[in-house]
């Protein structure tokens, strides 16, 4: 069943590369959980966080941290991989997004291949909703992919808008009409749609208005802009841009 928490587009901040500056020093400053309490001040309706394999960024103890201070809704980004499956039943998230990682990526790539799925992803899925932690999987704008999650019976998937994040311009409308077919395809399964990868102050309208679109994952472009500005007004603009457009 969906789950709705507001009428707006939900904005879900992540601040994976606040940790990234800090860990170019392996020191203890930026912190995380200080610019995740500025993200809600801001106006951010959850927080994002994504424990990587090769923890890059985020660390297994910010991780314990966010858990302690946070009060929006937590959303934990994880591989479907042992060690961090565990983490999340331990700390018991509110929402647990499952993404696919490799060592050598600069970023996230691509969605999981849901639909060719081994066990590997339905058996994580089922552990961690056995937990009672809402399940999101982040998929390629691809039907055959959404159906897959949809027969999970994850409460959510979250588009992969990197391939709109990057198109040139002849190519946009094609890619956000691929998100506009497999988030309906999304809505008539009963999953909650969320969207994120790459977006930005200056392409984030047309992914709001996607019909149904309930959250978009924002991350890199927040914290660039919080380099300048300040992690809230940062989070505060993104808000206001959504507020705008999708009232
Ligand atoms: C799945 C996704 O697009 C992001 O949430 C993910 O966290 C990207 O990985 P990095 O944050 O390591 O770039
Ligand atoms: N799941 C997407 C996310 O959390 C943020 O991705 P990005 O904005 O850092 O590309």
């Amino acid at each position: 069943m969906a789950i709705q928490y507001s009428t707006m587009i939900e904005l879900g901040v992540n601040i994976d590369h606040v940790a990234t500056l800090r860990q170019a020093r392996r020191t203890y400053e930026p912190d995380p959980i200080i610019a995740a309490a500025m993200a809600e001040q801001g106006g951010a309706d959850g927080i994002t966080f994504h424990l990587r394999e090769d923890r890059r960024h985020i660390q297994d103890l910010d991780v314990q941290r966010l858990m302690q201070s946070v009060t929006v809704r937590t959303n934990f980004e994880i591989a479907c991989a042992e060690d961090v499956v565990q983490i999340a039943l331990e700390v018991k998230p509110d929402w647990a997004l499952l993404v696919p990682e490799s060592r050598e990526e600069v970023t996230t790539e691509g969605g999981l291949d849901v639909a060719a799925d081994n066990g590997r992803i339905a058996d994580a899925v089922a552990r961690l909703k056995e937990r009672g932690i809402y399940t999101s999987l982040f998929v390629d704008p691809d039907i055959h992919q959404v159906q897959a999650a949809a027969a999970m019976q994850v409460d959510a998937v979250e588009l992969h808008t990197g391939p709109y994040a990057i198109a040139k311009r002849e190519q946009i409308a094609m890619e956000l009409d691929r998100l506009k077919t497999s988030g309906q395809a999304a809505i008539e399964a009963g999953m909650r749609l969320h969207a994120g990868h790459g977006l930005n102050y200056h392409n984030v309208r047309p992914v709001a208005k996607i019909p149904g679109m309930i959250e978009l994952n924002i991350g890199h472009s927040i914290v660039s802009r919080a380099v300048m500005v300040g992690m809230t007004q940062a989070v505060a603009e993104m808000r206001r841009i959504l507020d705008v457009c999708c009232p």
